[in-house]
């Protein structure tokens, strides 16, 4: 848990030194830095912002870098210093570290921003690195395979680039490189698949608790980005020409996904108008059951609560992993308290919604860091949790507490 944060640089918030508890409310008028917060705790953990990539524009203008520094409950110190020119500088108990890796593990965090809904509709990152943020945390093995898995595939891509026919040099180099993404591929595949199958039933209980009007009707599914039942380089292999022809490679792991469906519960109850009567077992009708995508069919707030519940989901999964790592197939060692950010939910859901995600979390052993632009919040908060605290910001500050 973070007992200490200090954040210096970071958009309007200039210096900010806080002391938070288990549960963190930050109230603050448009513009005021509460997401900034929430994207310092991000940013030590993931190395990266969850709003922006490029430094130069989350770092404080006119300024050289930001800095965030966190001192954990059981004395462990975490840090990053980011650059305009993208030079990184990361610490773990005073000492420099050079794999953004280290930090992610000892400091698990989960963004549920109901806002980005582009998550259900644009391309497949996003929803792959939803399935991975899991896998990394539950498999150790994970992210060695990926990180080596990455470097072969940039390599692929930079020969394809060239689209011109390669030589028979570069063939070999290919061949090689291609055995090695397949035996990368394999166990990505393993790992991401175990856990995907783990997450379903959680995920299906977070959507019966936040639209349980589908609780039949949605699921998830997971598509590797290959065939599986055939060595990736096989199909590399016999797919060069038209990879050849596009200049990059268009199947593997990197095109990975999870799809959230749709489908229809094939019946409808069916009122006789001319009766008036109520409804009975004998009006039910079948009909053709109809499957689509769940971003296609469900409204804006619907799809809000479908992207707050794939999060959610994720969270008492990775801590019963961390109790139960058999029954879960995870080996990973969580050692730290997950931190959860939740930006704006009383802007973006309903007042069920936000109940059903505070109590759930206020009983999981995890640190929350909530913003909102109001302290309508605050009752809920103070029902769930113990242990609160509450910060007022104004322009880039903390305001004193009264
Ligand atoms: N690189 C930067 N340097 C200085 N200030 C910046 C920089 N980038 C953004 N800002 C300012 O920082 C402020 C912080 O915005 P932030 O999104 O954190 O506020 P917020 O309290 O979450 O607002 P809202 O409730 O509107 O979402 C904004 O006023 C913005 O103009």
């Amino acid at each position: 848990m973070i007992e200490r944060l200090q954040i210096s640089h970071l958009r309007n918030l200039t210096h900010i030194n806080l002391s938070p508890a288990a549960c963190n409310v930050i109230i603050g008028a448009n513009g005021s830095g509460k997401t900034s917060l929430l994207e310092a705790i991000f940013l030590l953990s993931r190395g990266k912002s969850f709003r922006h990539h490029q430094p130069k524009r989350y770092i404080q203008h006119y300024q050289e870098s930001a800095t965030i520094h966190a001192n954990l409950n059981d004395s462990r110190t975490l840090a990053i210093q980011k650059k305009a020119d993208a030079t990184t500088i990361l610490r773990l108990n005073q000492t420099t570290v050079y794999n953004q890796s280290i930090l992610t593990e000892q400091l698990p965090t989960l963004l549920i921003d109901p806002s980005t809904m582009d998550m259900l509709e644009q391309g497949s990152a996003s929803r792959r690195q939803l399935l991975d943020w899991l896998v990394f945390h539950m498999k150790q093995g994970f992210h060695s395979q990926w990180v080596a898995y990455q470097r072969l595939l940039k390599q692929r891509n930079s020969l394809l680039k060239q689209r011109r026919h390669l030589t028979q040099v570069q063939l070999a180099e290919l061949k090689a490189w291609d055995k090695g993404l397949s035996s990368h591929a394999a166990l990505i595949h393993h790992y991401r698949q175990a856990i995907f199958e783990a997450w379903q039933p959680y995920f299906s209980k977070s959507i019966a608790q936040l639209l349980p009007a589908y609780a039949e009707q949605l699921s998830l599914s997971y598509n590797a980005g290959y065939d599986t039942g055939i060595a990736l380089d096989i199909q590399l292999n016999e797919r060069l020409e038209q990879d050849l022809q596009l200049g990059y490679t268009r199947i593997g792991n990197h095109r990975a996904d999870i799809h959230v469906h749709w489908r229809s519960i094939g019946s409808r109850q069916i009122a006789d108008e001319n009766l008036n009567s109520p409804l009975s077992a004998d009006s039910t009708v079948k009909l053709p059951i109809l499957k689509e995508q769940a971003a296609n069919i469900l409204s804006r707030g619907e799809k809000k609560l479908l992207i707050t519940a794939l999060r959610l989901s994720q969270l008492p999964l990775l801590l019963n992993a961390k109790t139960n790592s058999e029954l879960y197939n995870s080996d990973a060692k969580l050692s730290a308290t997950p931190v959860v950010l939740l930006d704006d939910i009383t802007a973006e859901l309903d007042n069920k919604a936000i109940e059903i995600l505070l109590s759930t979390l206020a009983q999981l052993p995890c640190q929350v860091f909530v913003t909102s632009l109001t302290d309508s919040i605050l009752p809920l908060v103070h029902e769930y949790w113990e242990k609160s605290q509450v910060f007022h910001m104004k322009q880039g500050g903390i305001l004193p507490a009264q």
